[in-house]
């Protein structure tokens, strides 16, 4: 695949700060998450999510992540934080995340239920998804562990855009792009200092790495070429 002009789109997730909101911003990130699962250590109330919502920037979309959340708690959620894009990470079905009337991501854990699943097998069990998010936990579990995502993992015919996430930091994230070439890439614990609590510096890091990895130019025979943009 030629990938020159490709960017590969950024989520931070589990913001739970408004300065690391403004500054993901900043920074160009695409997107970031708000989590409302229950077994998350980075879950905000709504009421919170508010003033997360008020310090994004315009263009920026925010993400609002569930696992096994009731319809009551999903639809509070949006009233308060007006996502564009829902994240649902737990066993729900593709009825319950389209009820909401807006365009979702499923995320699905790469080890044990679902590890081996096709891409067929997943866009069939959820026709409506916008996307996938592909992490490194087994299924069933919560997000944002730091489990490492393996590569090898990832189904080889998805046809739908996936977001790459587990394990991922400014010292991986270079190579998980080349090797995969996933639609974007998700990080939340590698870019904190704790659950819920970013780091301004590791931020600014991840990004740069995204960036140098769409940078590289490969023909289509795979081969490393310049970057038109920056000669490197
Ligand atoms: O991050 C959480 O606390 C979380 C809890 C419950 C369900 C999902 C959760 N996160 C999902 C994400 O999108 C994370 O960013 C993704 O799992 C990557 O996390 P990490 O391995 O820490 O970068």
């Amino acid at each position: 695949m030629k990938r020159a002009l490709f960017r590969t789109r950024i989520k931070f997730c589990g913001l739970t700060r408004a300065g690391d909101v403004r500054l993901a911003g900043e920074l160009g990130v695409d997107a970031v998450g708000l989590i409302f699962a229950g077994r998350s250590p980075r879950r905000i109330e709504p009421q919170a999510a508010r003033a997360l919502r008020e310090a994004l920037a315009p263009l920026v979309d925010a993400v609002a992540l569930f696992m096994d959340n009731s319809a009551g708690e999903v639809r509070d959620a949006i009233t308060h934080a007006r996502p564009t894009l829902l994240q649902f990470h737990g066993s729900e079905d593709d009825a319950f995340c389209r009820r909401f009337g807006l365009p979702y991501l499923k995320g699905i854990g790469l080890k044990g239920a679902e590890a081996g699943l096709s891409g067929r097998v997943l866009h069939a069990r959820y026709p409506h998804a916008a996307g996938f998010v592909l992490d490194g936990h087994a299924s069933g579990q919560p997000g944002g562990s730091g489990e490492r995502v393996d590569i090898a993992a990832i189904p080889d015919d998805m046809s739908k855009p996936y977001v790459l996430a587990g394990g991922l930091s400014a010292d991986n994230v270079y190579a998980a792009i080349r090797s995969a070439s996933p639609w974007g890439v998700d990080v939340a614990s590698g870019i904190e200092l704790e659950p819920g609590i970013k780091d301004g510096a590791l931020m600014r890091r991840f990004v740069e790495e995204v960036r140098r990895a769409d940078c590289i130019e490969l023909g289509d025979n795979g081969d490393i070429g310049e970057c038109n943009a920056c000669g490197r």
